[in-house]
């Protein structure tokens, strides 16, 4: 049998890096900058009042009270986004706005709260020393520095900081493209009717919802019957159009593995690991295309996909942070695992009190407690039993 480690290669090993392309930044949200972002502009663009308030000369309002305000002339008026610039005069103010251009001249803004608000003349009631309230050109970014750098992934704020750098666009690994394929006869869309026997396929868009939150593109092949000619069938039109085809179900030992049947001697190859849930695993290229197969069973496949997919996945679209955060945590009931196996078990992480809570039995078909769980409690192969209270790694299923 394969350990985990090992299929962990073999899967990542199989994904190339994904090209690097230009996007807009709001089709850049959560991919990785492929190359240092150097600013070409500062930030920010000019000096700029912090505060609603008057520019002024720092020399013209010193020795400014309540009791003895100084008294400006007010020459003129700046909001944001006034471009002609008109320099301040001595013994001047301008009224101005937050963001707006400190003009040429002045070096100190008085913020309106201490003055009299005056639009004509205005009363000055406290004094500044020079720079107050002045945010100055290039104090946060200057042009040429190196602001982002390559394998940055693009949150938030980093989009943020882009934009206000005046880039439109970005350079990034692009987003790999999955394809999802469940198979299985007794499978029936949801919203249909069941016959005894048969049942709601669910792997395909928990597969694509995992592959999508990863970061991937995912689209979902309408499932197949355990049928082989219908399972080349339905690839073949779409398989030089990805990077990755991820199928579920028929890989097991049964007569009907339609996936193994299909792919076996093609250049995937099958394999066990020593892992539960999720031993039947399958990886390999067909026709030159990355082919990953998961176990049928949901919660197999999902954790499967966790194990396996998602670092390998997110790996090739250039992030450096592969791997779910793992904390260690206290059990709260005793924990038995199979001798030579690796098991993943369902939990619920109270990270403030440095617990977790296992939840539902190790069995692959309990998807309502995969549903219920915040984590994946990792017991490793040698380990067969926990006391309560034993320290484990958990894998937070957030970020
Ligand atoms: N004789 C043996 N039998 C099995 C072995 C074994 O080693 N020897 N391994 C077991 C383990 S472990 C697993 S896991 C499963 C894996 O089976 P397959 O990958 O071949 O999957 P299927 O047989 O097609 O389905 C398994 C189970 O999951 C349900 N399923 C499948 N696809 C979907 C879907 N898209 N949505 C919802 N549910 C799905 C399917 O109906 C079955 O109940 O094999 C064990 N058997
Ligand atoms: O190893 Mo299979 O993946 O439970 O349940």
């Amino acid at each position: 049998m394969r350990t985990v480690a090992e299929h962990q290669s073999v899967v990542a090993e199989l994904l190339v890096r994904t090209e690097v392309v230009e996007l807009g930044l709001a089709e850049a949200a959560g991919l990785v900058l492929a190359q240092d972002l150097v600013a070409a502009r500062a930030l920010p663009a000019f000096d700029n009042s912090a505060m609603d308030g008057y520019a002024v000369r720092a020399a013209d309002v010193a020795g400014a009270s309540v009791e003895h305000p100084v008294a400006l002339p007010v020459a003129e008026d700046v909001p944001a986004g006034r471009v002609d610039g008109p320099p301040l005069a001595p013994g001047t103010a301008h009224r101005i706005m937050t963001g707006a251009p400190v003009p040429e001249g002045a070096d100190a803004v008085v913020q309106v709260e201490a003055t009299d608000g005056g639009t004509v003349t205005v009363l000055v009631h406290e004094e500044r020393v020079a720079g107050t309230h002045v945010r100055t050109a290039g104090e946060d970014v200057a042009v040429g520095e190196t602001v982002l750098t390559a394998g940055t992934e693009l949150g938030a704020a980093q989009l943020g900081l882009v934009a206000a750098l005046g880039e439109p666009t970005v350079r990034v690994h692009r987003r790999l493209r999955a394809l999802v394929l469940s198979t299985g006869s007794e499978l029936v869309a949801a919203g249909q009717p069941l016959v005894h026997g048969q049942i709601h396929e669910s792997n395909g868009v928990m597969l694509c919802t995992a592959l999508r939150a990863a970061g991937a593109e995912a689209e979902q092949l309408h499932f197949v019957a355990d049928d082989v000619e219908a399972f080349h069938a339905a690839l073949a039109p779409r398989l030089e159009h990805v990077d990755l085809v991820l199928t579920s179900g028929g890989v097991s030992a049964g007569a009907y593995e339609v996936v193994k049947d299909a792919l076996t001697g093609q250049g995937v190859e099958f394999a066990k690991v020593a892992m539960q849930p999720g031993m039947p695993q399958g990886a390999g290229r067909l026709r030159g295309v990355p082919v990953v197969t998961l176990p049928g069973n949901p919660v197999s496949s999902l954790v499967s996909f966790e194990v396996f997919l998602r670092p390998a996945v997110r790996g090739a679209m250039g992030h450096g942070r592969t791997h779910r955060r793992v904390v260690r945590a206290r059990l709260t009931e005793a924990l038995d695992s199979p001798q030579g196996r690796r098991q993943y078990r369902r939990g619920v992480l109270d990270e403030a009190a440095g617990t977790v809570r296992p939840i539902g039995p190790p069995a692959s078909h309990f998807l309502r407690w995969l549903a219920a769980s915040d984590c994946l409690l990792d017991l490793h192969e040698e380990t067969t039993h926990l006391d309560a209270g034993s320290e484990i790694d958990v894998w937070v299923l957030d970020t």
